[in-house]
């Protein structure tokens, strides 16, 4: 897994206690931007998806994490902005090609339906894989519209 990597979180009330629990899972190997939600009282998943997908599209990032129930809301939100891939992974496998063929810059994680113990192989998986080029950056840059 790469290590020294700036990473924007966030979460609404049914990504929060993972949430929580990422910001403690990687000790010094990862620093992460906090975009909330700072509680378990519900809150509308579109309000820290924009502030992920714009701190990742600044470059104050160098990746996005987003947390809600299914990762649909997230995922859909962020990926409204020009900048971001934003790909939902629910375990391991999916997370390889989420990077290796879409070039994902927001991993997007559905807190009701992956084990923690999941998430953080999701994770590690997403920080570790690398963006092959060739024909899929040309699928790549035909995504934008
Ligand atoms: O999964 C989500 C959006 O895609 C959200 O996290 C919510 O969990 C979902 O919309 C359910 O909302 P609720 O207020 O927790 O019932």
């Amino acid at each position: 897994m790469k290590t020294g990597l700036t990473i924007a979180i966030g979460a609404d009330h049914a990504g929060f206690d993972y949430k929580q629990a990422i910001l403690g899972m990687f000790g010094t190997d990862i620093t992460f931007k906090d975009f909330g939600t700072y509680s378990s009282e519900s809150a509308d998943y579109p309000d820290f998806a924009h502030l992920v997908a714009n701190a990742v599209e600044q470059g104050e990032a160098d990746y996005g994490f987003l947390l809600c129930g299914s990762a649909n809301g997230v995922a859909m939100t962020a990926n409204k902005h020009q900048g971001i891939r934003a790909a939902i992974c629910w375990k391991p496998d999916v997370a390889v090609p989420a990077r290796t063929h879409n070039d994902a810059n927001v991993l997007c994680i559905p807190a009701r339906h992956v084990s923690l113990a999941d998430t953080r192989i999701i994770i590690e998986t997403f920080l570790t894989e690398e963006f092959e080029g060739g024909r899929h950056a040309t699928r790549v840059n035909k995504i934008s519209c």
